[in-house]
C-alpha cells in the first residue's frame, strides 16, 4: 500500500487538490480500460467536490457511479446520499442513467438491500462470489468518530470479510455500507476531510496503535494507492 498524506491551506484548496486528482484517474482509467469506476461517499464535505466535477467537460457515459454507503432512507429523503449526489452534480449533467448505479432502499429489508446491490456490482463487474472487484477510486469521508462510509466504531459490519456490501448501523439506523475488505480492493482511496472537530479521530487513526475497532478508518488499508487530502483545521497537527 502507497500511503500519501497531503494537507491543504483550506477547504477551497482542499477541494481544487481533490477534483484534480479525480479528473487525472479518471482520464488515466479511461485511456486504459475505457470506462471509469467511482464510489461517493454522503455527508457534507463531498458536496462542493460534486458540484465541481458537474462543471466539467468530460465523457459521461463513460463514467460509472456507485455509493460507498447509503442511509436506508428513500432516493428523495433529505438524508439520502443519492439525493445530494444529484443535486449537486448527475442531474446537473448528461451522465446515461444506466451509469449511475444507487443503493437499493425501498426493499424494508436491509439484509435484501444489501444482498441486491452485491449481486448488481458481481454483475458489472462479472465479478464471482468470494472476488473482490476493484473500482478506479473509492471516495471516503471520516467522521469525526473516525468512521468511513457507514462502517462505525463497534458494530457488526466491521466484521463482515467476505461479503462486498453489508448493513451498517448508525445508533440504530440501518445503513448500507461497503465493506472494508471491498473498499480495500480499489485501485486507489482517497479520503477528503476537513474541519477541527475531525483532529482527535485522525491523530488515532495514524497512530502507530490503537483498536482498529474503535477507529474504523484505521481498517483502509487498499493494496493499491490510499490518499489522504485534508484541510489545515483537520490536519496541521498530524505527525505522519
Ligand atoms: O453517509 C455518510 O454520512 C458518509 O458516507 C459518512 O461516512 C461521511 O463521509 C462522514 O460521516 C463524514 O461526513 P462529513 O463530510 O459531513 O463530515
Amino acid at each position: 500500500m502507497k500511503r500519501t498524506v497531503e494537507v491543504l491551506p483550506d477547504q477551497t484548496a482542499l477541494i481544487a487538490r481533490s477534483l484534480d486528482l479525480i479528473l487525472t484517474k479518471l482520464d488515466t482509467a479511461i485511456k486504459q480500460q475505457g470506462r471509469f469506476t467511482i464510489a461517493l461517499s454522503g455527508g457534507s464535505t463531498p458536496k462542493p467536490l460534486y458540484e465541481a466535477i458537474a462543471n466539467q467537460k468530460l465523457p459521461w457515459d463513460k463514467i460509472h457511479v456507485f455509493w460507498g454507503d447509503e442511509r436506508y432512507v428513500p432516493a428523495d429523503h433529505p438524508d439520502s446520499n443519492e439525493l445530494m449526489a444529484r443535486r449537486a452534480w448527475l442531474d446537473r449533467v448528461d451522465i446515461p442513467r444506466a451509469n449511475i448505479h444507487a443503493v437499493p432502499t425501498l426493499d424494508n429489508n436491509p439484509a435484501l438491500s444489501a444482498a441486491n446491490y452485491e449481486q448488481h456490482l458481481q454483475a458489472f463487474f462479472n465479478s464471482a462470489p468470494g472476488e473482490f472487484p476493484a473500482l478506479d477510486v473509492v471516495l471516503l469521508g471520516m467522521g469525526d468518530d473516525a468512521h468511513t462510509a457507514s462502517l462505525f466504531p463497534h458494530t457488526e459490519a466491521l466484521q463482515v470479510r467476505d461479503r462486498l456490501i453489508t448493513v451498517g448501523n448508525k445508533d440504530g439506523n440501518p445503513r448500507i455500507t461497503f465493506t472494508y475488505p471491498f473498499i480495500n480492493a480499489a485501485r486507489s482511496v482517497i479520503f477528503v476531510v476537513a474541519g477541527a472537530n475531525k483532529r482527535p479521530a485522525l491523530a488515532q487513526v495514524f497512530a502507530p496503535s490503537a483498536d482498529d475497532l474503535a477507529y474504523p478508518s484505521r481498517l483502509i488499508q487498499p493494496q493499491g494507492e490510499l490518499l489522504w487530502l485534508l484541510d489545515a483545521a483537520a490536519g496541521a497537527e498530524l505527525t505522519v
